[in-house]
């Protein structure tokens, strides 16, 4: 180390995009510590992926009874209070198991919130620690839309942590977040409605297969508003009402304000130091090195072009632990990087989109009717498509899929693209059968 600061290594947030590095970098013997001013773990483990999975787990059952209604008879339905008391069983010891990982691979951890006195000085409540390098991690947060009455919306914490699940809501935005959230609230028996910006949901991912996705949750009673335009919202008794378009207005008994996240970067002390960012997130070089050549960023609050996930997350803090190591002094190298919206049906993504496919001659794509395949017979699967994209070569370099397994499916397809396998490759790899990887990989 270099003796005159506190630590090595100092990481501003305790998410993904710093622990899964902070952790191993410390085993190497490196002095390192974490600050964190909410709970250990970040957004993922508290109030994203592992929360939302759990609250998510009872749809595909639900879906998978219904198809298979008759030969499963038993009624089903679905309780809200003890899904949301499950949700906390699942997740309520994340922090501490997080923390204790931490603590003993040697990681010091801060309580506090921290601010960049000068390059290498960050305050945390008071204390002055000190560090050769600093990695900022501090994530995004909920944007909050700039109408009037926008307080009397929520996130998508608070939905997560609702005991009574409203008997009207509304969802405002068509990303991530409202769609997976309008397939949980309809699924435990809310009237949802979602507001939608524009014309499109879920931008990044193959229009046709979004619209199924729509189409499905409208013949579950969801309501889409596209290009909703909204003005205000307001009190109104127990119930808010949503002012839109010309004149129209929706009362309900929740909103769920899910327009987007935005980075974690003020009052960081970031323009005294030199650290250039945007609205967008950090600005850094293809080392994650921001315009302070000490201080670096990782995970969602760089300004990138890659899917703002855990696994980028992940990707990042592994990756400035090599580099800081001294392993690698390359520029980060970024995988193919999946991406799934927990749906029912599920859509799920990686590599080439189709969309670009159909405009370059290099590439091919092939569709695929799932439902062709006899294994989704089993569980009478309703159903499934899927576009494939190939190059001249025969190697797969994009799959996109709708459906019940859509997550499955991509996570099989990944090591023929993100390895670039050739054909003769591919077919040296055996799944076991039957199941949705030999399903999937026959497909190629
Ligand atoms: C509802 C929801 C569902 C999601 N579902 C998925 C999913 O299914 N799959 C998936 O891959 N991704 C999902 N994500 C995204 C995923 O959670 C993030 O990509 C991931 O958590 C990013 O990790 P991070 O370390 O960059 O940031 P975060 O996990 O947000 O960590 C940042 C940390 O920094 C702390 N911090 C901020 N400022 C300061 C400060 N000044 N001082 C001290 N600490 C500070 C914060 O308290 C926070 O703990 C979901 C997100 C949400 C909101
Ligand atoms: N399954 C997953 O992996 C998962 C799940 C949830 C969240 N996430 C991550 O969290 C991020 C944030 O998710 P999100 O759903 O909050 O954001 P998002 O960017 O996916 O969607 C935001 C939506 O809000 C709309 N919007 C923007 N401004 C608006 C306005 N003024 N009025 C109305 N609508 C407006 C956008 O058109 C868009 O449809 C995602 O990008 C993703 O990286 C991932």
């Amino acid at each position: 180390m270099e003796k005159k600061y506190d630590y090595d290594v100092l990481y501003l947030g305790s998410g993904h995009g710093a622990f899964d590095g902070a952790i191993p970098l410390a085993s190497k013997g490196f002095k390192v510590a974490v600050i964190e001013s909410g709970l250990i773990g970040g957004t993922c483990p508290n109030r994203g992926c592992n929360a939302k999975i759990t609250l998510d787990a009872p749809v595909p059952l639900q879906r998978q009874v219904e198809d298979l209604q008759g030969i499963v008879t038993t009624p089903i339905s679905l309780n809200w209070p003890k899904t949301v008391a499950h949700k906390h069983d699942v997740i309520k010891g994340l922090p501490d198991f997080i923390g204790g990982l931490l603590v003993d691979h040697g990681v010091t951890l801060l309580h506090g919130r921290g601010e960049f006195l000068d390059q290498h000085t960050l305050d945390v409540e008071g204390q002055h620690v000190t560090a050769a390098k600093i990695v900022i991690a501090t994530g995004l947060r909920p944007h909050r839309l700039a109408i009037p009455g926008s307080e009397l919306a929520h996130d998508s914490s608070e939905f997560m942590n609702l005991q009574e699940l409203p008997a009207k809501i509304a969802i405002i935005g068509a990303g991530y977040v409202s769609l997976e959230f309008a397939t949980i609230a309809n699924a435990f028996g809310s009237e949802v409605t979602v507001l939608m910006h524009k014309e499109k949901a879920l931008r990044r991912f193959y229009q046709p297969f979004v619209e199924h996705i729509i189409t499905d949750l409208e013949k579950r009673g969801v309501q889409f508003i596209r290009n909703a335009g909204i003005s205000h919202f307001k009190k109104d008794g127990t119930k808010t009402t949503i002012y839109y378009a010309e004149n129209k207005n929706l009362s309900v008994d929740w909103i769920l304000d899910a327009s987007g996240r935005i980075p974690n970067v003020e009052n960081l002390g970031l323009a005294k130091i030199g650290v250039e960012y945007d609205s967008a997130g950090i600005i850094v070089n293809d080392h994650l090195q921001t315009t302070v050549t000490n201080i670096y960023a990782s995970g969602d609050v760089i300004k990138k072009e890659q899917p703002q996930l855990t696994p980028t997350a992940i990707f990042e803090s592994t990756y400035l632990m090599h580099l800081f190591a001294g392993e690698t002094s390359s520029p980060i190298d970024y995988p193919a990087i999946p991406s799934v919206v927990f749906t029912s049906p599920r859509i799920a993504r990686v590599g080439v989109s189709v969309a670009e496919a159909e405009n370059n001659p290099a590439y091919t794509v092939v569709k695929n009717n799932v439902l062709d395949n006899w294994y989704r017979q089993v569980t009478r699967e309703t159903f499934g498509e899927n576009a494939l994209v190939f190059d001249k070569e025969h190697h797969l370099v994009g799959a996109t899929e709708v459906s019940e397994h859509a997550e499955d499916v991509i996570n099989s397809l990944l090591p023929a693209i993100e390895l670039n396998l050739a054909p003769e490759q591919a077919e040296r790899l055996i799944h076991l059968f039957p199941t949705i990887s030999s399903a999937s990989w026959e497909l190629l």
